[in-house]
């Protein structure tokens, strides 16, 4: 789909690249030629996941533990994968938190869990590499991977919802302000990509994962690969003029929950010819 080289010596650097969608954007950089660093909280998972991914892709992959709550481990962070690399290229805000729950319930720890994983980790690692791309001169790149509910809010993960709203606030905000200086902030909105991480919290039940399924017009989730192949391209410098744009990739399905008609696809052919009967003869 793309020339081998299209990321190539890009210095990458994701947070929850050790697993899910994080490690799946970051194998497909590394075989497009991407130098990496993951990060996540647990160091042992970001080690062995540098090691099947270097097994089997190649290239490098540096790791860095740290918990994106934390703005002075984010700091260290960035300057040692700075360090490491002798630059930045690209962030790609990928960690989050979230699990369902009637919002009455949760505790203020739980709120502060999430808004503080996504929110404020993405905020601080966006800044922390921001002054240093500012400081020194060169632009840089943040793809920061939001929801389609940032922009519609959606009950029982209202904490994430607030979350990830903000951060496409951020990342449209910061595409203006920041363009000056050659940073380009762009956003990913996706709808169900089956992760171990995402499908434990949101939906534990095999009723709740078809029902997921069930809400997406093409009747099926999303392949790791196709959201991995948009990361790459919006990446790329040959998509430079990109800058303050969120890109949907859920096979229809926000969309199908905005429209007030779209259940009646499930109405089968026989009751269509029925309707027909009924609508026309009323409007006769
Ligand atoms: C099926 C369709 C899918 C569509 C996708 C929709 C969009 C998806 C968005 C995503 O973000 S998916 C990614 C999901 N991945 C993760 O969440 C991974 C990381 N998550 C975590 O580590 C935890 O879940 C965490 C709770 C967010 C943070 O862990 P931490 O160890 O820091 O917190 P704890 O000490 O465990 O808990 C803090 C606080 O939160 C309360 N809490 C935890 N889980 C729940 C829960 N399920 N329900 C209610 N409350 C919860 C916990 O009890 C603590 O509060 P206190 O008890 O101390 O008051
Ligand atoms: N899967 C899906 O259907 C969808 C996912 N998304 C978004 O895609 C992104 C990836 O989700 P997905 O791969 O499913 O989820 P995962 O749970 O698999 O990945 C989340 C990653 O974030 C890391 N992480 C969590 N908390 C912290 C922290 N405090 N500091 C640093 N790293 C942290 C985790 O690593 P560790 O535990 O080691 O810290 C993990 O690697 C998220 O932004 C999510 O909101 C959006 C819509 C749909």
């Amino acid at each position: 789909m793309f020339r081998s080289d299209l990321l190539k010596d890009k210095v990458i650097i994701i947070t929850g690249g050790g697993s899910g969608l994080g490690r799946s954007m970051g194998e497909r950089f590394l075989e497009l030629g991407a130098k990496l660093a993951i990060t996540s909280r647990n160091a042992e998972k970001l080690t062995n996941a540098a090691n099947e991914m270097m097994a089997e892709k190649g290239g490098e992959v540096f790791t860095v533990s740290c918990d994106v709550r934390d703005p002075e481990a984010v700091e260290q962070m960035i300057d040692s994968v700075w360090n490491h690399f002798g630059t930045v290229d690209i962030l790609v805000n990928n960690a989050a938190g979230n699990f369902i729950s009637p919002t009455e319930k949760l505790s203020h720890r739980a709120v502060d869990a999430v808004l503080g994983i996504v929110l404020h980790g993405t905020f601080y690692c966006t800044l922390a590499l921001g002054k240093k791309w500012i400081e020194a001169g060169r632009g840089g790149q943040c793809l920061n991977i939001v929801t389609t509910y940032a922009w519609t809010g959606s009950g029982f993960v209202v904490p994430s919802a607030a979350a990830k709203a903000g951060v496409l606030g951020m990342t449209r905000s910061l595409a203006v302000e920041w363009a000056r200086y050659g940073i380009r902030m762009n956003a990913i909105a996706p709808g169900p990509f089956p992760t171990q991480g995402a499908w434990e919290r949101l939906a534990p039940t095999p009723e709740l994962a078809e029902q997921a399924l069930n809400r997406v017009p093409l009747r099926r989730v999303g392949e790791h690969s196709e959201l991995a192949n948009l990361a790459a391209y919006m990446l790329a410098d040959e998509a430079g003029y990109i800058n303050g744009e969120c890109i949907t990739i859920d096979g229809g399905e926000w969309l199908y929950g905005a429209g007030q008609f779209s259940g009646l696809d499930r109405l089968p052919n026989e009751m269509w010819d029925m309707l027909s009967k009924m609508t026309k003869k009323s409007g006769s």
